[in-house]
């Protein structure tokens, strides 16, 4: 079976999108994702994001990470979505439902209110946003919220001391977080502009996480330490995030088609 893809990317956050709106495409098992996900032999992606019917949005977004794993959000993703479809949309996400709103190259996203727990368990500490007793190595007291998605942040004062690359892997798989985490790393340059690397559970360092962004920004903001309107720069470039009256927290920024393609999904096991 022959199976058409759009490729995209939010600030070198990629993806490939396959369209099944019209409810003809077969489910991908894990390893068939992991296989297309392959920067050598397959198209190579960040997240595989696949469009679907909804009975209660104007469509479905189901999003898997490089590793082949389903997860529940997306925000650049979320942004590119709304860049395809070309008009201003109400998408089901298993993570909750978002709304987006295209410009040219660009969208704007309501992502919903943060949740502050810890995984399933809504801990005291984490409802507030209060800093957790926790350390590993030079990361130490994060802050833990959801934003669809769950999220781990921790605030440092010089960013490009941390090696990611190599704490990103031990706290995402850390045996508190049963379902793994995404890890952000973030220096605040001023209560308007934020500095952040992420982590993404099951892809590892990608130049943008939309939702890490939204994450970083919401507990910021709960602590105090940005206004309501902040930009968040990560390797691939800046997020503008804002947080309404309601919790609600709305994120814009670009997003775009690279090219257009097809494969037989035979080669991928
Ligand atoms: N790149 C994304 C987040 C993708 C999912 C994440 N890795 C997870 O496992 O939750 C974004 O832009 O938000």
């Amino acid at each position: 079976m022959r199976i058409s893809f759009v490729k995209m990317h939010g600030l070198g956050n990629d993806f490939a999108i396959l369209d099944g709106r019209d409810g003809d495409l077969p489910l991908l098992g894990e390893a068939q994702i992991r296989a297309l996900a392959d920067r050598n032999r397959g198209i190579g992606f960040d997240q595989l994001i696949v469009l679907g019917p909804s009975e209660t949005a104007d469509f479905a977004m189901r999003i898997h990470n490089a590793d082949g794993g389903e997860v529940e959000a997306c925000g650049n993703a979320t942004r590119a979505v709304g860049v395809l479809h070309g008009a201003e949309a109400s998408i089901e996400t298993t993570g909750g439902m978002v709304q987006v709103r295209p410009g040219t190259s660009m969208a704007e996203a309501a992502m919903g209110a943060g949740r502050f727990e810890w995984q399933d368990i809504p801990l005291a500490y984490a409802m507030d946003t209060r800093e957790m007793p926790l350390g590993w190595d030079m990361l130490e007291r994060p802050s833990a919220v959801n934003v669809g998605n769950p999220h781990i942040v921790f605030f440092v004062d010089d960013l490009r001391a941390v090696p990611l690359e190599t704490l990103g892997p031990e706290i995402e798989t850390d045996p508190l977080f049963p379902q793994r985490i995404n890890v952000n790393v973030a220096q605040i340059l001023s209560r308007d502009s934020i500095r952040l690397r992420v982590w993404e559970r099951g892809a590892g360092l990608t130049l943008a996480c939309g939702t890490g962004a939204c994450a970083t920004a919401t507990v910021a903001y709960r602590q105090g330490l940005v206004d309501s309107v902040v930009q968040v720069t990560l390797p691939g470039g800046t997020l503008t995030i804002r947080h309404d009256d309601e919790g609600g927290i709305h994120m814009a920024g670009p997003a775009s088609e690279t090219y257009r393609g097809s494969f037989e999904l035979d080669d991928f096991g």
